[in-house]
């Protein structure tokens, strides 16, 4: 049964099988930065070489940026959340079509699935969830039924926005423009769709939307209901990351630190619950096509001298990271090349 139905409604204290003892606080900060899109793609010459330089920077200290005026119908991201709404409203028995049964399935839905930490402690996570392929191939749920049409369209304009942001890094990595669609074969990019659904919790500390993760594609795109939750880590603190309204939140994945050979970070982030409000968040992860090996870029290595990311196929990647199978090293320290250059 979904976390959001009415048994979670009156309690008062978090069931045990939830149970994730840990410190929500977090502080603000100033220095989170923002990107202006429309400055990259129509601004005069000096406005985008000042944006590309944020851009780069942003990359790069942070692994995370707010993106605003990105051209993105304000209609649509608020129908792309309300339509998300919809599909956690379904009767159970629809949801349950889309239960997951591995982690290749190109549409999944499920309540409160089992998180494993590091030691081993087992706990089911405070959020219900819709997830579906939307490139290469278009998968969507059957209902509601204007979830595909809302979904398709949402998904071409990201993919246009993704390509201009990786231009833009390409530029800022000194690379021809060329040569990241080209290595990681980007007409046909991955893109997944994520909606989390958070309901109030009654005791924060005790139970945990998503703990700490890196995404595992090249750039992720979340927006939300205006109910703040995402936490970003920076220099080993937790940020929250206030956004103004209709603004995109882009989070460096693992692919864009591999592919940059580490000049980018991976950002490690969160998501917290809270006592009042439900909290939705639909994230667009966009990655390598699914065939690419993916590696750092030919052009980097040869400038640093050496590769520090071990190749692999992006499709096994994605397996490998969600079916944990390095445990507590994870699959990017599995994949970072030693000193001596052993992997
Ligand atoms: O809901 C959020 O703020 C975070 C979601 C997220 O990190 C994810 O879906 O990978
Ligand atoms: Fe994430």
């Amino acid at each position: 049964m979904a976390l959001t139905a009415s048994r979670i409604d009156d309690l008062k204290s978090v069931p045990s099988e939830f149970t994730f003892v840990h410190d929500s606080k977090s502080s603000s900060s100033d220095s989170i930065p923002t990107v202006d899109f429309s400055l990259l793609v129509s601004g005069n010459a000096d406005q985008r070489s000042k944006t590309l330089l944020d851009l780069g920077k942003a990359c790069e200290e942070w692994g995370f940026f707010v993106l605003i005026n990105h051209g993105i119908p304000e209609t649509l991201m608020k129908a792309v959340i309300d339509v998300s709404l919809e599909f956690f409203d379904l009767p159970e028995e629809e949801k349950r079509r889309y239960e997951a049964k591995s982690v290749s399935d190109p549409i999944s839905a499920g309540t409160g699935i089992t998180c494993n930490t590091s030691s081993n402690h087992k706990f089911l996570l405070w959020r219900d969830f819709v997830k579906s392929y939307l490139h290469p191939q278009f998968y969507c749920p059957e209902k509601p039924q204007r979830l595909r049409n809302i979904m398709s369209e949402y998904s071409e304009k990201i993919r246009w926005v993704l390509k201009k942001l990786l231009q833009g890094v390409s530029e800022n990595l000194n690379l021809e423009q060329e040569s990241m669609d080209e290595a990681l074969n980007l007409d046909s990019c991955s893109q997944l769709y994520a909606a989390n659904l958070y309901p109030p919790c009654p005791q924060p500390d005790e139970a945990i939307g998503i703990p700490p993760h890196t995404d595992h594609g090249l750039l992720s795109f979340l927006i939300h209901n205006g109910v703040a939750g995402l936490q970003i880590q920076h220099n080993g603190d937790w940020f929250h990351t206030n956004s103004p309204e209709n603004a995109i939140l882009i989070n460096v994945g693992d692919q864009l630190e591999i592919f940059s050979n580490g000049r980018y970070k991976s950002v490690k982030h969160r998501a917290v619950v809270n006592t009042e409000a439900t909290r939705i968040s639909v994230v667009l992860a966009n990655g390598p096509a699914p065939d690419a090996v993916v590696s750092p870029s030919a052009e980097l290595v040869r400038r640093d001298g050496r590769g520090f990311y071990a190749p692999m196929k992006y499709k096994e990647f994605i397996e490998t990271k969600l079916t944990n199978r390095y445990g507590e090293m994870g699959i990017m320290e599995r994949l970072k090349i030693n000193q001596d250059g052993r992997e």
